[in-house]
C-alpha cells in the first residue's frame, strides 16, 4: 500500500492506495498533532509514503515524527518539477513553486492532455493556466477566505463581524453584511475574470479543488470539482518515480 499526503497550510489530507484503488481517505487540521490513529489497522501494509507539502519546515519535521509512529516505510517528498509527462513548468526556479500547485497541474494534465485552468481554493487561492501543448502559461496566488476574514478583523479597528457562511454578494447594509458580502462579491468577481481569461486564452476546461471550492461553485464557477486533485497528481508522480 502507498500512503499519499497533501500537507497544506491549513489542513493535512491523506489517502491510502492499494494497487491504484483508494482504500482510505482522511485528513485533519495541520496544527493538531496528527496521530494517523485511523491508519493503524493498515500500518503494516504501508510500503512507502509520498508527501506533497507546502507547510513550514517545522511542520514537515513534525510530520516525519508522526509518520514514524505509524510506519517504518520510507517517506519520500515530491516537489515541483521542471516537467512531467509533457507538462512544462514556466518557473525559472521550480523549487520556489508550491508542490501542491505542481501536483494539481499534473493531475489535471495527465490522462487528458488538454488545456485547462486549475483553481485551488485553500489557505491561499492559486490559479494556474496550462495550454494544449502542456506549457504552463503562469498563474496567480491570492489570499484565501480565512486569510481575508482575519485581515479585515485584525487590521481594521472598527470592523468587527461574525463570519457568515451564507453566500450573498448583494450590497451590504451593516458592517457584517458589508464584510461577508464583500468577500462573496470579490470571489464572484474573481470567477468572472477567470472565465474571461479562460475564453481569451482558449482554455478547454476549468478544474477546481481546495477546501473552499464550494464557494467558487456557488458564486458561478463552472468547473470539474476534484477534491483530491493534489493527491491524484502526487500519486502519478510517485508511481512514475517508483517505476524508474
Ligand atoms: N474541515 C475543515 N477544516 C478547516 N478548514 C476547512 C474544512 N473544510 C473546509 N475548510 C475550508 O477550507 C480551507 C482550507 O482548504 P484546504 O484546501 O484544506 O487548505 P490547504 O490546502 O491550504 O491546507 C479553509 O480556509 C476553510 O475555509
Ligand atoms: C500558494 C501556496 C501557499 C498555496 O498553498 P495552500 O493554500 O494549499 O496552503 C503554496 O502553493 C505555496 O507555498 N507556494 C509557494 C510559492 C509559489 O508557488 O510561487
Ligand atoms: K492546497
Amino acid at each position: 500500500m502507498i500512503l499519499l499526503l497533501d500537507c497544506g497550510n491549513t489542513r493535512l489530507k491523506w489517502r491510502l492506495m492499494a494497487d491504484g484503488v483508494v482504500v482510505h481517505d482522511g485528513g485533519g487540521a495541520l496544527e493538531e498533532t496528527v496521530t494517523f490513529a485511523e491508519l493503524t489497522p493498515y500500518a503494516r501494509k504501508i510500503d512507502r509514503v509520498a508527501v506533497s507539502t507546502v507547510a513550514s519546515e517545522q511542520s514537515r519535521l513534525r510530520l516525519d515524527e508522526s509518520l514514524a509512529t505509524v510506519t517504518a516505510a520510507p517517506v519520500r517528498y515530491h516537489w515541483a518539477e521542471v516537467s512531467r509527462d509533457g507538462l512544462r513548468n514556466s518557473y525559472q526556479d521550480v523549487a520556489k513553486m508550491g508542490a501542491d500547485r505542481w501536483h494539481a497541474m499534473v493531475a489535471a494534465w495527465v490522462g487528458a492532455r488538454r488545456s485547462f485552468a486549475v483553481v485551488d481554493a485553500g489557505s491561499a487561492v492559486t490559479i494556474d493556466y496550462v495550454d494544449g501543448q502542456g506549457q504552463h502559461l503562469g498563474g496567480y496566488i491570492l489570499p484565501g477566505l480565512n486569510m481575508m476574514r482575519r485581515s479585515l478583523k485584525l487590521d481594521a479597528a472598527r470592523i468587527g463581524f461574525e463570519y457568515d457562511e451564507q453566500i450573498n454578494a448583494a450590497p451590504g447594509q451593516s458592517t457584517g453584511e458589508c464584510a461577508n458580502h464583500g468577500l462573496a462579491w470579490l470571489t464572484e468577481s474573481l470567477v468572472q475574470r477567470l472565465l474571461g481569461d479562460v475564453g481569451r486564452l482558449g482554455l478547454e476546461r476549468v478544474v477546481l479543488t481546495g477546501g473552499d471550492a464550494g464557494r467558487f461553485l456557488s458564486l458561478g464557477l463552472k468547473a470539474e470539482h476534484r477534491p483530491g486533485l493534489v493527491l491524484e497528481g502526487l500519486e502519478i508522480v510517485d508511481l512514475q518515480e517508483s517505476q524508474g
